[in-house]
């Protein structure tokens, strides 16, 4: 007997190929195209190293929800229960801080025996694993400063973790056979006016530089680094802002990583997308939502998600463009948080896959701007979600809302015990 999702999905393939659109091409495309998920949305960026020492670094996680992850396994159960209800290639997103060991380990001490854990639980979900230097919440970032202090003592413990990671990042790539993405952020940055905003930036450079000065094949790790804007407690500069990033990943070849909250608020990264193509050779995306300021709420199919996905689908970037979520809300389910952020993301990069490009494309040349805008405005409503029900359906994951209900049901069994 076929079900209302099969009948929707002929009505809907059918629907799709008037447009000239193969809606199977589109399925099996976006199976190919793995989401970064951040293990730090499960703890309000916790981690395991001091986990009741204080988020610094100028981000907050706001909300009190009950039953966040405190440990490894609770972590790791978490992210299974989400994953469970994600749809298609999911890879994990570590940072520093969530390492393993009974013993306290110095930052710049770390190796990948400290995530072993992870690295066989990844195998075990067939994931790939993404990882990230933790350059705040310790004391030697009191100040503010990381990777550019005036302090050389203080400069050589984050170049010594930024390189300890980075060999962690390749043993990832390593046994796990897909390349770790390592993404370098540092908070560096000042509250009020600065006078010598130079001096910071060269002391970033050439402590970069000496962070990357070893080699590690492409086909294990890639580097990439996280401009931004303003945090708190840096309100007049950062050290790493776009410009000196964007100058660095062209001069060096490294990834450049755009994250969505780290700009004026009327800029957009999907706009930065074609625009720092031309320069560096791959970018990773933060895809994220910022509210007013760099709030880090979850991803919503909104305008901006869906022309990040519509940059990377319309140009062909499969291969250049690393997807990657950065939100930390706990004011809401956690493991409901990545469900939605996930999904969005994920149902944004098959609305573009869906979409008629080539016919748009000679509009555009042709100058035909009101036909683009109504062929536009009309996609909107092609029936994209009955796809996306297919697509649940063939991974064997919830189609529509009733993930909730076991998200609902896990919280009163499991989370409210914690
Ligand atoms: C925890 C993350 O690495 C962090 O959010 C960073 O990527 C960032 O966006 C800081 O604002
Ligand atoms: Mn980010």
């Amino acid at each position: 007997m076929t079900s209302s999702i099969d009948n929707a999905w002929t009505l809907a393939k059918e629907r799709f190929a008037q447009l000239g659109i193969d809606a199977e091409a589109a399925i099996k495309q976006l199976d190919t195209l793995p989401v970064s998920i951040h293990c730090w949305q499960g703890d309000d960026v916790a981690g395991f190293e001091n986990p009741e020492g204080g988020l610094t670094g100028g981000i907050q996680a706001t909300g009190n929800y009950p039953g966040k992850a405190r440990n490894a396994q609770q972590l790791r159960a978490d992210l299974e229960l989400a994953i469970s209800m994600i749809p298609g290639p999911n890879r994990l997103n570590l940072h520093a801080i969530y390492l393993e060991s009974d013993n306290p380990v110095p930052r710049n001490e770390i190796e990948p025996k400290h995530f072993t854990g992870w690295v066989d639980w990844a195998k075990k979900n067939k994931l790939g694993l993404d990882f990230n230097p933790s350059c705040f919440s310790h004391p030697m970032s009191a100040d503010g400063f990381t990777l550019s202090s005036a302090n050389p003592e203080i400069r050589q413990f984050w170049i010594e973790h930024c390189q300890a990671s980075r060999r962690v990042s390749a043993s990832f790539g390593r046994a796990l056979g897909t390349p770790s993405v390592m993404n370098i952020w540092v908070p560096d940055g000042m509250k009020d006016v600065t006078v010598d905003r130079l001096a910071p930036r060269q002391r970033l450079m050439s402590a970069l530089d000496e962070v990357i000065a070893e080699k590690f094949d492409i086909t294990e790790h890639i580097d990439a680094v996280e401009s931004k804007l303003f945090g708190i407690g840096s309100e007049s500069y950062t050290v790493g802002s776009n410009e000196f990033y964007l100058g660095y990943a062209a001069s060096r070849g490294t990834a450049l990583c755009l994250d969505a909250g780290h700009f004026h608020p009327t800029e957009v990264i999907s706009d930065k997308i074609s625009a720092a193509m031309l320069y560096v050779p791959r970018l990773l995306l933060h895809v994220s939502r910022p509210v007013r300021w760099d709030s880090d709420h979850v991803v919503l199919l909104d305008d901006e998600t869906q022309a990040i996905a519509s940059e990377i689908v319309r140009h062909n970037l499969f291969n250049r463009v690393h997807i990657g979520l950065d939100f930390f809300d706990a004011s809401i389910n956690r493991i409901a948080a990545w469900v939605i952020g996930t999904r969005n993301m994920k149902k944004a990069l098959l609305k573009a896959l869906l979409e008629p490009t080539d016919l748009l494309k000679k509009l555009e040349v042709e100058g035909d701007y009101t036909a683009r805008l109504a062929l536009l405005e009309e996609q909107k409503s092609l029936p994209w979600q009955a796809v996306w029900d297919m697509f649940c359906q063939r991974h064997d994951v919830p189609v529509g809302g009733q993930w909730l209900d076991t998200v609902r049901h896990y919280e009163t069994s499991v989370l409210a015990k914690r």
